[in-house]
């Protein structure tokens, strides 16, 4: 895991943070770190403790062990027993299911954080008005909630959440309700709002292309730990390991073994590359979707077949698994529609292999000509 940021400049840091439930460890030592104005996705399976870290930063959870920080001031620390209740850390939060008052208003749903820090009627009017603007509902203030469809009901929660102007804004995957259309125009919205208004944010999801999208930083976290925290482009270029790269869709994960002055798919005589470098025993790599050119079936490419294919709007999204290795699955983007059982060849560039364990890239190595 890398921690790139000093906790002194950060708007959000955990330091050595654990929770446990009874003897079960669930989250196993977290730190984080996040610089004002920047957005961090906790991205991961379900069950790995994203929503238990997000918890413990907004005050509904107590550390275990380890500390929480906002803006400089500790607002947790396990060791010392101190705590800061929610309402005393300056965060507005969104949740997955809106949380909006019933018998409220869309006005008076916005307005209750300000009510609550007991801001003066006018006042609170202004700037329920400014956040719903800013959300595109100033039209709405006087509907109820039930009267709107989810995505407008999750725009009043965001209103909600920014009214008082928190120096943090916590998002526990707050468009998951939506169908995916509404999902996906979301997320773009969402990016552009907490940019125009340069927001702190900790946002949780398990939709990889939502994080990437909307994070300057996402930690991947599987079984209670972060297992990589970095940019989204970092992320795609050096996965640290073949779960992450697995969990980001970035391709099909094999394992190769060496023999002879080949790496061959592992348990096969199918060679992916000649290596006339070192010689390593085994590796896994990522054969990332780009790194594959699908053909005709012809010497030189690799059999396959294709398992499923979907249409991802710059191609045909297709699982292919190899001729003779089942086990293997790999993505590729075909330019033409591809059914299930079709047979398909295979070329793939091994200048763009990701290794992970002992191989170091070499650059003689050669694609090879698979008869
Ligand atoms: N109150 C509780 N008592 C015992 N275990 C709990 C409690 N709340 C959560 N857990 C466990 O803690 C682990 C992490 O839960 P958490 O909700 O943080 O995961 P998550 O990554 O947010 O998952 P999801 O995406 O499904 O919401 C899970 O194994 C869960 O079963």
């Amino acid at each position: 895991m890398t921690s790139h940021l000093s906790a002194t400049d950060a708007a959000v840091s955990t330091a050595a943070l654990e929770l446990h439930y009874g003897v079960t460890p669930v989250l196993k030592g977290i730190d984080i770190s996040l610089s004002k104005g920047k957005t961090l996705a906790l991205l991961g399976p379900s069950g790995c403790g994203k929503t238990t870290l997000l918890r413990l930063v907004a005050g509904l959870l107590a550390p275990t062990k380890g500390s929480v920080a906002i803006a400089g001031q500790v607002v947790a620390d396990a060791a010392t027993g101190s705590f800061a209740p929610p309402e005393k850390r300056n965060l507005g939060m969104v949740f997955q299911d809106y949380a909006l008052w019933p018998h409220l208003t869309v006005g008076g749903n916005v307005s209750f954080p300000l009510e609550m820090r007991g801001i003066g009627r006018a006042e609170r009017q202004s700037r329920t008005m400014r956040a719903l603007e800013r959300v595109g509902l100033a039209a709405y203030a006087d509907r109820r909630p039930s009267d709107l469809s989810g995505g407008q009901q999750q725009r009043v929660a965001i209103a909600r959440a920014i009214v008082a102007e928190p120096q943090l804004i916590l998002f526990d995957e707050p468009l998951s309700n939506l169908d995916r259309e509404l999902r996906e125009n979301m997320v773009g919205e969402l990016a552009e709002l907490i940019a125009t208004l340069g927001l702190t944010a900790i946002y949780v999801t398990h939709d990889h292309s939502e994080a990437l999208t909307l994070a300057d930083d996402v930690a991947v976290m599987r079984g209670g730990l972060i297992e990589q925290l970095a940019s989204p482009d970092e992320l795609v270029e050096r996965p640290a390991s073949p779960e992450v790269a697995d969990f980001l869709r970035l391709g099909g994960i094999a394992d190769l073994e060496y023999r002879d002055g080949l790496w061959f798919f592992k348990g096969s005589d199918v060679a992916l590359l000649r290596d006339a470098g070192r010689a390593g025993a085994a590796s896994r790599v990522l054969i990332p979707i780009a790194s594959i050119t699908p053909g005709e079936i012809a010497p030189g490419r690799l059999a396959a077949t294709v398992l499923r294919s979907q249409f991802r709007g710059d191609g045909h999204l297709a699982t292919v698994s190899l001729a003779g290795l089942a086990k293997v699955e790999l993505q590729l983007l075909s330019r033409v529609k591809l059914r299930p059982g079709d047979g398909i060849g295979l070329s793939i560039d091994p200048d763009q292999l990701r290794w992970f364990g002992n191989k170091v890239h070499s650059s003689k190595e050669e694609n090879l000509e698979h008869a």
